[in-house]
């Protein structure tokens, strides 16, 4: 709790909530007492108990091995030899008991972590084919439940087929499941029903790194890593030279911000990116994703953060670099996305209409064309 707290804390003083977090700390900490205390009360009258009977046994031994010394049954050397075996024994016993604590308490530390190592995957990565991509991607009928969900369909005789070279973009209404395309396309899970594939061959049956070596995604909260903003543009790119990572940087429009920091390129972005403002570190993402040279990029909000003018410079970088590969956008903002090839709306988890945005602004009575009235609507009354 206290990690979860420390690493949210803009979160919990914006909302004033540092007493509250405090007194849910001091509650997991006294449970944390309680349960010491009764360890600590059973602690003591298990030594208690030892003792005594530690004593007991003395008293009852040297009282009985007497009266059989004095009664002339045993010869005092047998008992002395005997007490001696005696306390020897109890003292075995007593650090045995010792070693059985310690160990029961590493079997009940080591329950959760055997139960890790020993978790299945419910899908192994274990494609072996590497072909030659172009970028071409198809969703057959594909429906798709998130596992800890398993009642919530979320995606539903799904058939999208995206050309190589082409840039789709998915809208919708929020919770209709455009993200969890995304996840599909990045093999973050298996579809419940249905087969995606890139350029024919399922993208189960692919190698994992190369696969992710040809895709590349912005997502919608991009997260950075402590380390310099080199590092995490290269990040998981080893064969990168560092001329494609300033292409990159000028392309995403990083290069001219990192410029001005003191330290350029080595300029530290802080435990999940918190030095950086939000349009550098989506900036940061795109670089990212755009230095692998990818055949297919995904955005997914990539822009949201960006100031008028970035978003425009940003998307101008994009739609060059979109000339050469496939390109999934998936914006709310339905302005950024009229150039599309192709626009899929998705609602509930199903395809409506697809076309381009005058195709689609043609049928009045359709979801985009509603979509679209009520953006324009929205910008009206805000301006006025
Ligand atoms: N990891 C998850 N586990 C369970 N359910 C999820 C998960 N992620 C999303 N969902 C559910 O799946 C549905 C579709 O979500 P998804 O994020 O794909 O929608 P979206 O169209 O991208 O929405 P938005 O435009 O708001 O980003 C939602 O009902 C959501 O609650």
């Amino acid at each position: 709790m206290a990690e979860e707290v420390l690493s949210t804390m803009r979160t919990v003083r914006s909302f004033a909530c540092e007493k509250r977090e405090l007194k849910r700390f001091e509650g997991l900490l006294s449970s944390t007492l309680n349960v010491n205390r009764k360890r600590a009360l059973a602690y003591m009258g298990y030594t208690w108990n030892n003792e005594f009977s530690d004593n007991a046994i003395l008293v009852a031994v040297l009282f009985y091995g007497g009266h059989l010394v004095m009664s002339g049954k045993m010869e005092k050397e047998e008992l002395i030899t005997f007490l001696l075996y005696q306390m020897q024994l109890g003292e075995n016993l007593y650090n045995l008991s010792y070693v059985m604590s310690g160990l029961m308490e590493a079997v009940g530390a080591s329950r959760k972590v055997f139960a890790l190592m020993s978790r299945e995957p419910h899908f192994q990565l274990d494609g072996t084919q590497k072909p030659l991509v172009n970028g071409n991607i198809l969703f057959e009928s594909v429906s798709f439940t998130y596992p800890s969900r398993p009642n919530n369909p979320v995606l539903s005789d799904l058939t999208l087929n995206i050309k190589a070279g082409e840039t789709v973009a998915l809208v919708g209404p929020s919770g209709g499941g455009k993200s969890s395309i995304v996840s599909l396309i990045e093999h973050f899970y298996e579809p419940s029903d249905g087969t995606v594939t890139l350029d024919g061959v399922p993208i189960k049956d692919i190698n994992h790194v190369y696969y992710h070596q040809k895709i590349a995604l912005v997502a919608q909260e991009p997260i950075l890593y402590d380390g310099s903003v080199r590092h995490n543009i290269l990040y998981g790119c080893d064969f990168a030279t560092e001329d494609d990572m300033l292409n990159a940087s000028k392309m995403a429009n990083v290069h001219d911000f990192v410029s001005e920091l003191e330290k350029g390129y080595d300029t530290n972005c802080g435990e999940k990116g918190v030095q950086m403002s939000g349009g550098q570190k989506q900036r940061i993402a795109i670089a990212r994703a755009l230095v692998r040279n990818p055949a297919v990029l995904i955005l997914d909000e990539a822009t949201s953060a960006l100031d008028t003018e970035s978003e425009s410079l940003v998307q101008q970088a994009l739609s060059r670099c979109a000339q050469e590969r496939t390109v999934i956008i998936i914006a709310h903002r339905l302005s950024t996305i009229e150039k599309a090839d192709k626009i899929a709306v998705i609602v509930k988890g199903r395809l409506v209409q697809t076309g381009t945005h005058t195709d689609l602004m043609n049928e009045t009575d359709g979801m985009y064309y509603s979509l679209v009235s009520r953006q324009l609507l929205n910008a009206k009354v805000g301006d006025e």
